[in-house]
């Protein structure tokens, strides 16, 4: 029945005040109310339907997202909307599209890494699509390690340009977005060479395509590299490879604000780190840590509703079976995602503060929070997205059979969002990258370098490495101050472990190579020492609204103390807690569950997602699954005729056949 509410009982029992926790959730009133009006303005628009995305092949699916990326510029124009409003237009499309490039990293790197006039010659065209641009770093060859790029830029002072080549196969650039079919224009990263010495690697703007006809340049070769995981998903973008055949260009194409090539062919350094040639990379691994929790919102959202709705099990004198949410196997697994999609939403928040920061810095020579805003960037991106993947995939398995359905939307959400474990850098090599910054601070300390930031912990390493939990009942585990210093206790333990057994070996490197997984692991447990900081911290602000600071104090309770029952054996190894103390914490947790079973509806709804940007039957608002499940069903291709197509070639035969032998 359409209009009724099925999940209105569910509404009622809420003990707090959803319009307050939306605000918290947007980040502010201003953030609440540009995402409500631009999500149901791209709801409302039939140019942005979603309907049968998954079942298209892909040349007509890759066609339908350069009309809704081009309606989507239509609509940004005729609008006037601001550059904030346009982002907002475009996240709400919710089809990963060329755009995402071209304004997510082509734009930022030429902002980042080119001079005053690159910028002001560039940027004006791409701020008004007069060229597109994307940001081809990664070769078939190698892409973890960015100074292991094979393509050369190579100065030719006779005419004052560059010579860029793709000297072999593994050289050839692979995987960059929006390459492939669209892109004008390109960031290519290459080894400087000039006089004949290698430079390493710097950007180059070059141009790939004519503005005319759309045709490749001359010595350049671009293509798409083919179907990528799932239906539709993200076969909406054109990952590409590119070659190139000593294509020229001139020496001003060179990104210099890290580095001069003067007109003579003088390699000039400036004095700003290199490091700031990865500064684009920074940036788009701060954006995806805040986008980490729009991910995990949004599955969790569809399967809290859909468990509120699915019954199993327990029917008593023909009265109804269970809600399948009131199990506490399913609060289990369900109710830490819950939690962690609003941790994740904070340390979002709180990365993005610090990234603007470290660029306020920058721009005053202040290059001193650099390698924090490096590690706290990897590391977070790192910690996020594996927490995301896996949680779009849990709640998949929480929707039961029908999670496995395309209409509810969880399949094309992990083929979309799994390739952020991957992209921006792999996990695990983030993560070796938080543990270099861990054992070269644990390595300073007594150096009376004091550790500031999220490594202020590390200069306490005295108390850390001896302090006990002084928990003594389940109630104890909500203290804030015995949290923090038990997650703070375990990643120091872990770090101080480590750099012990790296002081073992002769050779650093060595070292570091065989003891990978356990610095690994001491990374994470820095990690997640700040999120759940941040989580404290979020709730020591002053929070209006009824119950809403209430619910965010469960929900903090849950995050943390879900790690600690999953990572018990790090608690338990370094000493910090005895067993008791984490079979109190287990206790305090299902406490917990509790309390936030009659609120779970209602703090989903807080994110206030459409319909249409969740685009899953069984995430609906209303709750009203059952029917629209089966009407979906019947827009399938197959079901356009009783006979399937290929009955009179193959079932048929068939039935034939099995008769004879039947008669045999
Ligand atoms: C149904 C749903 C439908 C739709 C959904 C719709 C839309 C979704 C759309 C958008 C999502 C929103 C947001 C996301 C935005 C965009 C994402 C979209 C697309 C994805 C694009 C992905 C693009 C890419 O992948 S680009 C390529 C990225 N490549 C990498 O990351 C390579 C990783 N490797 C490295 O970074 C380096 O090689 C390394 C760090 C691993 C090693 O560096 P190096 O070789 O130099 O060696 P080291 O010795 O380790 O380091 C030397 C010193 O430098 C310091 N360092 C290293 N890196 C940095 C840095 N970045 N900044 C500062 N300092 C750095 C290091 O610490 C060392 O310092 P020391 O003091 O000397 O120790
Ligand atoms: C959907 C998608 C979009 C992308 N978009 C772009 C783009 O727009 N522009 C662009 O330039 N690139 C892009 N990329 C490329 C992406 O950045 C790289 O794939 C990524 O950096 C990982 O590098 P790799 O593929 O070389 O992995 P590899 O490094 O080959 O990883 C393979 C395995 O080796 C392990 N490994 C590697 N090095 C180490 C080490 N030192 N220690 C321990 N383990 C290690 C990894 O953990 C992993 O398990 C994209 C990739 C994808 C999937």
């Amino acid at each position: 029945m359409e209009g009724v509410d099925y999940l209105a009982d569910e509404r009622k029992k809420a003990e707090f005040d959803v319009n307050e926790m939306k605000i918290v959730w947007a980040g502010s009133r201003h953030n609440f109310e540009l995402s409500d009006r631009i999500s149901k303005l791209v709801a409302n628009d039939p140019g942005f339907s979603k309907e049968g995305r998954t079942m298209l092949p892909r040349k007509e699916l890759f066609k339908n997202t350069l009309r809704k990326a081009t309606y989507a510029w239509k609509r940004i124009i005729e609008l006037r909307l601001s550059e904030e409003e346009a982002a907002k237009l475009r996240h709400f499309v919710d089809e990963p599209a060329f755009t995402d490039l071209h304004w997510g990293m082509f734009i930022p790197a030429i902002k980042g890494q080119g001079t005053d006039e690159q910028q002001k010659k560039w940027l004006p065209l791409a701020y008004k699509m007069q060229i597109i641009g994307c940001y081809a770093q990664t070769e078939l060859g190698h892409g973890s390690n960015v100074q292991g790029l094979e393509t050369t830029a190579t100065f030719d002072p006779q005419t004052d340009e560059f010579v860029i080549h793709s000297p072999t196969l593994t050289s050839s650039k692979w995987w960059p977005g929006g390459l492939g079919k669209v892109s004008t224009h390109a960031v290519v990263y290459a080894r400087l060479i000039t006089n004949g010495k290698d430079y390493g690697i710097n950007g180059f703007i070059v141009q790939l395509r004519s503005l005319e006809d759309h045709k490749p340049l001359p010595g350049v070769t671009v293509g798409d590299i083919g179907l990528k995981f799932g239906n539709g998903a993200y076969n909406t973008m054109d990952n590409g490879v590119l070659r190139f055949d000593h294509v020229r260009i001139p020496r001003d194409q060179m990104l210099m604000r890290v580095s001069q090539v003067t007109r003579e062919g003088k390699y000039v350094q400036s004095d700003v780190p290199r490091q700031l040639l990865y500064g684009t990379m920074v940036y788009v691994r701060q954006t995806i840590v805040s986008d980490a929790s729009n991910a995990l919102s949004r599955a969790v959202c569809i399967a809290t509703r859909y468990s509120a709705v699915r019954r199993q099990f327990g029917s008593q004198n023909g009265g109804q079976e269970i809600q399948v949410i009131d199990y506490k196997t399913q609060q289990n697994r369900l109710f830490p995602l819950l939690a962690s999609a609003y941790a994740f939403r904070f340390v979002g928040e709180w990365l993005k503060w610090l990234y603007t920061d470290v660029t306020q810095r920058l721009q005053a020579n202040d290059f001193s929070t650099l390698p924090e805003a490096h590690a706290c960037t990897a590391g977070l991106k790192s910690l996020t997205t594996t927490a995301t993947a896996d949680g779009i995939e849990e709640c998949r398995k929480l929707c039961g059979g029908h999670g496995y359905l395309c209409s509810s939307g969880l399949p094309e959400l992990f083929a979309v969002y799994v390739p952020a474990c991957t992209y921006e850098g792999d996990n695990t090599v983030l993560l070796l990258q938080v543990a270099r910054f861990l054992m070269k601070t644990v390595s300073q300390l007594g150096s009376g370098k004091k550790p500031v930031g999220t490594i202020a912990y590390m200069g306490r390493i005295e108390h850390l490495m001896q302090c006990r939990s002084d928990v003594k009942q389940a109630k104890d585990w909500l203290k804030p101050s015995a949290v923090v210093e038990a997650f703070e206790a375990r990643a120091a333990r872990m770090s101080v472990a480590c750099a012990q057994n790296l002081s073992k070996f002769d050779n650093p490197e060595e070292g570091f190579a065989e003891l990978a997984a356990d610095l690994a692991e001491a990374a994470v447990a820095h990690c997640q020492l700040i999120v759940v900081s941040k989580f404290i911290e979020k709730l020591q602000q002053d929070i209006p609204g009824e119950g809403v600071k209430q619910q965010l104090e469960v929900l903090c309770g849950i995050y943390y103390l879900f790690l600690l029952h999953k990572h018990q054996g790090d608690f338990l190894g370094t000493g910090y807690i005895t067993s008791k103390q984490a079979s109190l914490a287990n206790d305090q947790l299902r406490a917990l569950y509790s309390q936030l079973r009659p609120n779970a509806i209602s703090l989903v709804d807080a994110f206030n997602y459409t319909d249409h940007f969740l685009d899953s039957i069984l995430g609906r608002y209303d709750g009203n699954v059952y029917p629209k499940l089966y009407e979906a069903a019947w827009k399938d291709p197959l079901n356009q005729s009783d006979i399937a197509d290929g009955f009179h070639e193959y079932i048929r035969p068939l039935l034939k056949q099995q008769l004879r032998t039947a008669r045999l």
